[in-house]
Order: C-alpha cells, then structure tokens, then sequence
C-alpha cells in the first residue's frame, strides 16, 4: 500500500487510533496513497510532522440534541461537528442529517472538506457536521424543533470568522433557514454564519444549483481538454435524486447530453428518453415525494426496486458516469460493468461515492476519473462566493455568481490535472492531481504558521 516508512508509520498509528471508523480510513488512505509523492520531494513534510497534524482534526465536538416530536415525546439524537483545519481560513463545511451519520462519516467529510476547500482557491478551512436524525416522515414543525435544537447547541462554536456551516445530504434551504433563525436569535447578530440561506436573508443565487452545475463545468473542462469532445449527443449516468443530482442532470441536458438514469435509496429510474428533470423537481423539491411518484407521471420510465443493496444506475450503456448520491455508492463490479459498457470519464458529484478498488480500476485502465474533493467543489466555492457577498453587503446576479463558479471549476481541473502530470502519474488520475494540490497549500500555511 505505501513505499515509505514515514507514512506507513503514520497510516498505521491512525489505524490503531481510529480502529472503528471504516470511511475515515478509507479516505486517509487514498489521501495518503497520493502524499507520498510530496512526501518523497520534501523532506520539510516529516520534519515538520506535517501528516500527523493534517491527519488529527484541531477539535471534534459532539453533543446531545434534545427535542419534542409532534406527540410531546421526548426524542434524543447525536450531534457532531469537526472544525478540522483552519491553516488557509475559517472552518467550513455542510451538516448532514441522516440515520448513518456517526463520527467516521462526520470525520471522513471533514477530512476531504479540507482538501476541496483549498482547491477552491477560496480562503475556507475544512470542517463538517451532522447528526444522525433521520428527516424522511417528519413534519415541518419537527424539523423546526430539531434544527432548533441541534443549533441550541452548535451555536457557541460557530461565526462568520470561526466556522461557518452548510447544507448537505438532508439538509437543504429549508433546514439551513431553520438553523440559521435560531443562530440569529441565540446571538443577536445578523452574519453570514450559514451558507446556503434564503434569497430573502443573504442567500446566494446560484447555490441551489452550484454543486450539481459544478460538476458539469468540471467534466466538460475534462472532456475538452483530454479528448476534445463535449457533453453534445453523450448518455449520462446520474445517481441520486437530491439537490446535487437534480441539477447535475439540468446541467448536463442544458449542455446536450441525454441523462438516463437517477435513484433514491429505495430504488432507481431508467428514462431512456432522458430525465424530465422538471417533473424530478416537482416530485423531490416541492412534494419530498419518493421515485415512485416520478415512475407514476412519466410513461418512458421503468422504475426498479432495489433488492441487495445494489445501486442499478450503473448497468447502463453510458459515456459519462456522475455519481451524485452518497459514500462508496460505486463498487469495484460497478466500475467493471461502467468500462465494459464503454464509459469515458466518471466525475464524482457525492463525496467519496466509489470505493478505493473501483476508483484504482477506473484510473488503470484509462477513465478520467474527477474525484469529489475536485469534481463537487462547486457547491462550497459557491458557499465562499456568499460568503463574499454577506461581508460586503451585496448580492450579485445570477449569470455572475454562475460565471466565477464556472471559472473556478475550470481552474480546478487544470490544477488537478497540471499537478498530475507535474508528479508523473497518468493524466487521467485527477484523484493524485487533486489531493497534492490541495494539500500543498494547506501544508504550506500550516508550517508558515508555526506548531500547533
Ligand atoms: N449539497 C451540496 O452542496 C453538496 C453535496 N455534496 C455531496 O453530494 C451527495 C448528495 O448530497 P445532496 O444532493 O446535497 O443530498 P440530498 O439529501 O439532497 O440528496 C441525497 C440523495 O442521495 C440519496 N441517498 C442518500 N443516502 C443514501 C444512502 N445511504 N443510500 C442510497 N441513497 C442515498 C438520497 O435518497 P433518499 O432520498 O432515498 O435518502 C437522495 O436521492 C452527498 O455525498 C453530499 O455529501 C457534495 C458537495 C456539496
Ligand atoms: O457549502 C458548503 O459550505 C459545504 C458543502 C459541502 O458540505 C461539501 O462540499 O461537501
């Protein structure tokens, strides 16, 4: 797995100190896979004991969040967040709700956060949170309460310079307006705290849209830049049916390619007239309806079930590939079955969505692959970007915020994919391109900052 002493030594101290946490070592491991090629060059890294300190976030907050649900029963669930690295900025990073949610995820999110913030070139740290309520079947005024609760808590460890958090997988604008009411009222302050607001209170246009369209204006930078090809006349695979998914699809169809699948964790659509991504936003944002909904109104669809756990979208014969649901929703058979069908480029819209094996085969055996940490950093270069906006007190207009994201991802790729060639590895593997990037800045800052 690793050449080096220096850092088999350091991934085998973080195994045994983090021996229950599976995708916290997943991603240290594929981070650490590329580091050691910096690693080689400069010796300053291990003087400085720079892995150790990357590798251990600077604190890890968990607390209890107590609430009532519409029966006045008492319900109590778990809060997390990790405020990671503050070397190039303030902690930033999203908040997810969801049953699965536990220290590793929280710690793995957070870990990559660091990484993609940087490649921004925004000046964001890296943090995440979460916890592991379970929003599906709750009514409004419960996930009132409980965001409520939740930021009761969260409160005395975020600001506008501190930490500033952001929606994820269960939390859209809906709970980030929730969060953010009760931040103002605990604090008495009008900040940009949380990303992702209202239009109405400081919100940036173009952040619903920023993650998923990101993903697009990454992939069709690859896609000129590698094979002098575009998204016109392609066939795309998306999984997911959220935010990130629903306009990863817009975007793709916007760009002329034909998107033929999407999924829930219940089961999965095949359209192959392509997705009516309308009726999706009509079923998913406004009715929080399942895909079955979408499969009842669209006769072109076929919906399946999911029986083992597998995720379907996968099977299909398709050009590009964008997984936009969740952790390691791609499988090394996935990855086989996406080659043999002739797929060119996989871009990932979810956070570490393919597992280690499936991305090594994608790279061996020639797909470009846009890891995540590069891939989705639209959504918090967008969060940056209001960021902007709150301190000065403006709000741009749609066409700009869309035209700094679109040039921001553009920059992303070169970056990824000049350090890829620059450390000798396939120009494909933008998964190596893209973690030295990030972590030289990080890694830089944190030695220019002194031991800590
Ligand atoms: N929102 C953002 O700006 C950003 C998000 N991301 C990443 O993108 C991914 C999707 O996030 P987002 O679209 O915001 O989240 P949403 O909650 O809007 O949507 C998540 C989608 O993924 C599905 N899903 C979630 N968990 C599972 C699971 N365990 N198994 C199968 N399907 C699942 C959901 O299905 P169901 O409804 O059935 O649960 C839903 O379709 C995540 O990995 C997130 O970390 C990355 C960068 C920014
Ligand atoms: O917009 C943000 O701050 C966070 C986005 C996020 O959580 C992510 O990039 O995974």
């Amino acid at each position: 797995m690793f050449r080096t002493e220096y850092v088999k030594k350091v991934y085998a101290d973080l195994q045994k100190n983090n021996a229950n946490e599976p995708e916290f070592l997943q991603a240290a491991q594929e981070i650490l896979e590329s580091l050691e090629l910096i690693v080689e060059k400069r010796p300053d890294i291990e003087q400085n004991r720079i892995l150790e300190r990357f590798l251990e976030p600077e604190r890890f907050i968990q607390f209890r969040v107590a609430w009532l649900n519409d029966k006045n029963e008492v319900q109590v669930n778990r809060g997390y967040r990790v405020q990671y690295n503050s070397a190039i900025g303030p902690y930033k990073g999203g908040i997810r709700f969801h049953p699965s949610v536990n220290a590793s995820i929280i710690k793995f999110l957070g870990l990559e956060q660091i990484l993609k913030n940087s490649l921004t070139t925004l000046p964001m740290g890296g943090g995440k949170g979460g916890s592991n309520f379970d929003p599906k079947g709750k009514s409004d005024a419960e996930i009132m309460r409980f965001c409520q609760a939740f930021m009761t808590e969260l409160y005395r460890h975020i600001g506008p310079d501190t930490d500033v958090p952001a929606g994820d997988i269960g939390v859209g604008g809906r709970e980030v307006g929730y969060l953010f009411g009760q931040y103002k009222r605990i604090r008495d302050e009008f900040t940009g705290t949380l990303t992702g607001k209202g239009l109405a209170f400081g919100g940036s246009l173009a952040r619903t849209q920023a993650t998923g369209y990101g993903v697009c204006y990454f992939t069709q930078e690859a896609l000129k830049t590698m094979k002098g090809e575009t998204f016109q006349g392609k066939t795309v695979a998306v999984s997911g049916a959220g935010n990130v998914a629903i306009y990863a699809i817009e975007k793709a169809q916007q760009l002329g390619a034909k998107v033929v699948t999407c999924s829930d964790s219940n089961g999965w659509i095949y359209d192959p007239e392509g997705i009516d991504v309308e009726l999706l936003k009509e079923v998913k944002e406004v009715k929080r309806a399942r895909l079955t909904e979408y499969a009842k109104e669209r006769k072109s669809a076929e919906y399946h079930e999911k029986k083992n756990g597998e995720h379907g979208v996968w099977n299909y014969k398709v050009d590009i590939a964008l997984p936009c649901a969740t952790q390691n929703e791609l499988n090394l058979d996935d990855a086989k079955a996406l080659v043999k069908n002739g797929v060119q480029i996989v871009c990932e819209g979810a956070n570490m969505p393919t597992t280690l094996e499936a991305a090594h085969y994608f790279i061996d055996n020639g797909i470009i692959y846009g890891p995540g940490k590069a891939a989705n950093a639209g959504g918090v270069a967008t969060s940056g970007l209001e960021m902007c906006q709150n301190s000065a007190r403006l709000s741009w207009t749609f066409e700009e915020v869309d035209a700094k994201l679109k040039g921001i991802m553009e920059g992303i790729f070169h970056n990824a994919h000049d350090t890829a060639v620059k450390y000798g590895v396939k120009e494909n593997d933008l998964l190596t391109g893209a973690n030295i990037a990030g972590f030289e800045k990080v890694c830089n800052a944190m030695i220019a900052e002194g031991v800590f």
